[in-house]
């Protein structure tokens, strides 16, 4: 018994037994297709008046035949061969329509999801036609062939030209004439090419061989030349803005996962947008755009798919499943970063704690895709259990993290503890990632800790000494200050309970100054990210002043504006020692007056 894939409703038993026939045609190597094979299809897909899709591989053997359109049939990217590099997947779909129309977009863009050697399209008559000369009847009346091309820029491939040009085209009267404008637009930005309408003997005599060899020999070329930064990431970025964002708020968002995903080694190619009233609950975004998003990743050869929120784990295994390509929350991103940052055994262990709490609940979900995967008999049963002994495994490693990172935090205690015996003043930095504090900790403890134009540089606390002006003439203070992991919005709940030891470093210091990137776009919006997380801290941070940094490359308007909002603010450049003196004398009134009143 074979499968016949598509909606078979309405279809007499005779119909299905010769839709079921076709698994039986075997097609020549090195021919497209013979006019025998598309006549038959023709002569069925006219009877059942439905169109009718055959996906035959290289050895010449239909492996899936379905009702419908090649959309509507298309292979699940989970159960198509996956070659890799310059290949295509080896299987080419020969389709019938029934209106005498060129290939539609989606039946194009369902050939590049799948990378299929080739789509070959019939257009059926509707009804038998004595061919010239007499004898057989046929029911073709032109067909197209198309195949994909290779792009021989990356990521020049941009999706809204494909749709301004579908809206050209639903507007376009008889007497517009887009059509040469058209054909030149597809060769510049579609990943395909459609021939002209050829006749049935033509794509007989179609050297399929020749096509897809030709094709790969090109695809491969463009593959190595791509292979110089192969061990990059390459990101597609799907954004999704809802009801309540703006889109200054959403713009802002993109801009920082895309910096995100450049400071864990990626690197985003091009950006997908889609306005929701709400996420979708199983997809995020809808369904139209999931084609977007596959085809696009096809397009510019991405290799993972990023999205600026975090996802559930039904939403990250259903987008797996349509995609066929590995898809990543906006969690995901910051933990590898901080993976890949850690370099003391203390912040290695705060990562994986993070890393496995936040894996855990999600095991179940990708754990299923990969049963699915196996096609269910038989992988039922030892693939759940394999499952559970993960989790098992998982959480008694989490549990013996847990103890460490305890361990660590009572260190820490006995650590602050002989700092307050001494009674050295401490003063922590904190402010947004990137934001300059391990700049600013180094030109005033005249240190050298790593300082970089990325985000979360700093995972582990660096505490030096300092002596700054008291308010008493001649009576320096000598304190503490602390740099400490940057804070980004929507901090993932799973870092802040594995950084607890990181920011009880914070709760823990006399005083706390906040240092702003003023020269950053959103610079209000991270005052307030940085305000909220120190205000959901189990324990009140002590008084804090705000130093507006990087007023090297900072605007007089803006400048006037941050003066206005916050008087009491100390302006600085940390990169270029601006306002020092101003600022460590505001430091020494700040650490007398928690003193005081601690
Ligand atoms: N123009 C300018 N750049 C600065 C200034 N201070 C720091 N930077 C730059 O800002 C970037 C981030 O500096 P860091 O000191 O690493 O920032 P951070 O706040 O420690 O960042 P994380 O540890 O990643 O949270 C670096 O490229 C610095 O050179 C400044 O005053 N002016
Ligand atoms: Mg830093």
């Amino acid at each position: 018994m074979h499968t016949i894939y598509g909606n078979l409703q309405g279809l007499k038993s005779s119909q299905l037994k010769q839709i079921e026939k076709l698994y039986d045609q075997r097609l020549p190597g090195d021919r497209l297709t013979t006019t025998e094979f598309a006549q038959r299809l023709a002569a069925i897909s006219s009877e059942i008046d439905k169109p009718l899709s055959t996906y035959i591989n290289r050895r010449g053997q239909v492996i899936r035949v379905g009702i419908g359109t090649p959309r509507q049939t298309q292979i699940p990217p989970l159960e198509l061969p996956r070659y890799g590099g310059g290949r295509l997947s080896g299987i080419r779909c020969i389709a019938t329509h029934l209106k005498p129309e060129i290939p539609s977009e989606s039946a194009l863009t369902a050939m590049a999801i799948q990378r299929l050697d080739a789509l070959v399209l019939l257009t059926v008559t509707g009804m038998g036609f004595q061919r010239r000369g007499g004898g057989a009847t046929g029911y073709i009346q032109e067909t197209y062939l198309a195949h994909l091309i290779p792009q021989k820029e990356q990521g020049n491939f941009d999706f809204s030209v494909l749709t301004s040009q579908l809206e050209e085209e639903e507007g376009s009267t008889p007497e517009a004439k887009p059509s040469i404008q058209n054909s030149q637009i597809k060769t510049q930005n579609f990943p395909w090419r459609v021939s002209e309408p050829l006749s049935l003997d033509d794509l007989a005599d179609q050297d399929f061989l020749d096509l897809v060899e030709g094709l790969e020999a090109e695809f491969e070329e463009e593959f190595v030349a791509r292979q110089v930064d192969a061990d990059q990431d390459k990101v597609l970025l799907v954004g999704v803005m809802t009801q309540q964002m703006t889109l200054l708020d959403f713009e802002d968002g993109l801009a920082e996962i895309t910096r995100l995903v450049d400071s864990a080694g990626g690197q985003v190619l091009q950006t997908v947008r889609q306005k929701r009233s709400r996420p979708h609950p199983q997809t995020v975004v809808g369904e139209g755009k999931v084609q977007e998003i596959a085809l696009t990743a096809q397009t510019i050869s991405a290799n993972l798919v990023v999205f600026d929120r975090d996802l559930s784990s039904a939403q990250i295994r259903n987008l797996e499943t349509m995609l066929g390509i590995r898809v990543v929350d906006r969690t995901e991103v910051i933990l590898d970063i901080f993976a890949q940052r850690a370099r003391s055994s203390e912040g290695k262990l705060q990562v994986e704690l993070a890393q496995l709490q936040y894996t855990l609940p999600r095991l179940r979900g990708r754990g299923q895709t990969m049963s699915r995967q196996g096609g269910g008999i038989g992988t039922r049963g030892p693939g759940e259990t394999k499952l559970e002994t993960e989790r098992r495994t998982i959480a008694k490693r989490i549990a013996r993290l847990q103890q460490e990172v305890n361990q660590l935090l009572a260190h820490r205690f006995r650590l602050r503890q002989n700092r307050h015996h001494h009674e050295v003043p401490s003063i922590a930095i904190v402010g947004y990632t990137n934001a300059g504090k391990s700049t600013l900790l180094n030109l005033l403890t005249n240190s050298e800790v790593y300082a970089a134009d990325q985000l979360f540089a700093t995972l582990d606390p660096t505490t030096r000494r300092l002596t700054i002006p008291g308010t008493v003439p001649d009576e320096p203070l000598s304190i503490v200050l602390t740099d400490t992991v940057g804070f980004i919005r929507e901090l993932p709940p799973a870092l802040i309970d594995a950084f607890r030891a990181t920011l009880e470093e914070v709760t823990d210091a006399d005083a706390l100054l906040h240092v702003v990137d003023l020269s950053h776009p959103a610079w209000q919006s991270q005052i307030r990210s940085v305000m909220n997380i120190l205000a959901d801290m189990p324990v009140t941070p002590g008084p804090a002043i705000v130093a507006f940094n990087k007023i090297d490359s900072v605007d007089g308007e803006t400048l006037a504006i941050a003066r206005e909002e916050f008087p009491q603010a100390v302006f600085i450049s940390a990169a270029k020692g601006l306002g020092m003196e101003t600022l460590r004398h505001r430091l020494g009134q700040l650490i007398e007056y928690a003193i005081s009143s601690r």
